[in-house]
């Protein structure tokens, strides 16, 4: 971008020091000594390598003493995005992993979830998984809520205060024979659907919004879900449910919908795969659904620690990846037990590992790969990455400072080594001890505002 009179005084923050992101053709790119200047609105005016400052500062028209010089052990790399995750469930979070989907489902989910009639208790709940992910790096987040629209609004109240980027849904669900309680009519779910987006929309949060929510085709009717398509279509909006987690869901699915041909083609015949749409799991998808993903330009997020915690399969990424399915990571609290995208980046190169001593022929996934899937794979997963997911001029300044040194660390560094080693080390150790800062769209939201935890 070349500098006009407005951008000239329009740069608020400058930072140099060594930078590391994805782009399309690189999964990794390290850009040491780099200058990185965000405009007002927070979004990256320019990004220059072995930049010059005082030559910058004379195109940009900042003070050399408004320059953040980084320590040689901090870098700063794109903000972490969860493309799946329940807020609602985080109150159980780290517990209740005994049973398989469809039970977990009934015995621990459905009653929790009831609970958040209670505007109390979520606020309570809401505040504290936007500041917990935020802390752990989370810049964008694509939360389920529950089946209270009120409730859903205040997640998204809390998510604007706080800072988050944040696609938020209320939970549509108008079949649930375990937990009589929470399910809606069909009529109110969609009428409910309704009010969510426009009460919603009419905030003008600059960077939260509503994304329809199936909860999954075995909690909603062909009704519910055809009328969802429809909403979704006429407002086009983002689209969020869940597939094929679990071989015992998979069955049931076949028995609901006997006239369909697939798990996919139940969403596709109600016209909710979309390249707004991103589901969550696919252990079981074909090759065949897989193509249908691409297709469509739907997505997957892959949740490896719930996964693994509910016994439920292991999605083979680079299958999906070589079908050219956008593949973003997901938490999925609470059938994961972590809210932190560094364990979802962990848990997905062990889940590679695992397929590849299945067999020997799989081509495991790369650190490089899993931190390109955990940022800007996550936003085109989300169809956010003309805003965020990496350093490209004219997106968000949405991004981590992290120090891989900090006193009382996760980890020790014990001579001079590249960026590319304190990057995997601080994939693979770090914690939210290691990210100092967060931003999103250049506004710095953590350390907080406040103290309250
Ligand atoms: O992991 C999951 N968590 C859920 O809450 C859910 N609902 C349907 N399918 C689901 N899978
Ligand atoms: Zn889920």
């Amino acid at each position: 971008m070349e500098p006009s009179k407005e951008t000239t005084v329009c740069v608020a923050q400058v930072f140099r020091g060594t930078f590391v992101h994805s782009t399309l053709e690189d999964p990794l790119e390290v850009l040491d000594n780099t200058v990185l200047g965000v405009d007002k609105k927070g979004k990256i005016v320019f990004i220059e390598k072995g930049g010059d400052v005082k030559s910058l500062s004379d195109k940009w028209g900042f003070l050399d003493k408004d320059v953040r010089q980084l320590d040689p052990h901090e870098f700063i790399m794109p903000g972490l995005v969860d493309s799946h995750i329940h807020a609602s469930q985080y109150s159980y979070s780290g517990t209740a992993l005994d049973l398989p989907l469809l039970q977990w489902l009934n015995t621990y989910t459905f009653p929790v979830e009831s609970q958040y009639k209670d505007l109390k208790f979520a606020d309570k709940v809401y505040n504290k998984v936007v500041r917990r992910t935020l802390r752990n790096g989370t810049t964008t987040a694509c939360y389920f809520a529950t089946i209270h629209t009120d409730a859903s609004l205040l997640l998204g109240e809390i998510a604007n205060k706080l800072g988050q980027r944040a696609l938020v849904g209320k939970v549509c669900m108008d079949r649930n024979d375990a937990v009589n309680d929470y399910k809606e009519k069909t009529e109110e779910s969609s009428g409910e659907t309704k009010r969510f987006i426009q009460k919603l929309m009419e905030k003008k949060y600059p960077h939260v919004r509503p994304i329809v929510t199936p909860r999954f085709a075995i909690s909603c009717t062909s009704g519910l879900l055809r009328e969802l398509g429809d909403i979704a279509k006429n407002s086009n909006l983002h689209i969020q449910s869940h597939i094929s987690e679990n071989k015992e869901e998979c069955e049931m699915v076949k028995k609901l919908f006997p006239d369909l041909k697939s798990y996919t083609d139940v969403y596709l015949k109600h016209n909710l795969l979309t390249d707004k749409t991103v589901m969550a799991h696919g252990c079981y998808l074909s090759d065949a659904e897989l193509q249908v993903f691409h297709g469509t330009g739907a997505s997957i997020s892959h949740c490896p620690n719930s996964n693994i915690s509910l016994c439920s399969g292991m999605l083979d990424v680079r299958n999906a990846l070589n079908h050219k399915v956008k593949v973003g990571l997901g938490t999925d609290v609470g059938g994961g037990y972590s809210p932190s995208i560094l364990n979802a980046i962990r848990r997905t190169l062990m889940t590679s590992k695992a397929l590849t001593i299945q067999n020997p022929s799989h081509q495991t996934l790369t650190f490089e790969e899993v931190f390109r899937l955990a940022t800007l794979g996550g936003s085109q997963a989300l169809s956010l990455d003309s805003e965020t997911g990496n350093f490209e001029v004219g997106k968000d300044f949405d991004a981590l400072l992290v120090n891989v040194c900090v006193p009382e660390g996760p980890m020790d560094i014990c001579g001079p080594e590249p960026t590319k080693v304190l990057l995997e080390k601080f994939l693979n150790l770090g914690d939210d001890r290691n990210i100092c800062e967060v931003y999103v769209a250049g506004r710095r939201v953590v350390p907080f505002a406040d103290k309250a935890s």
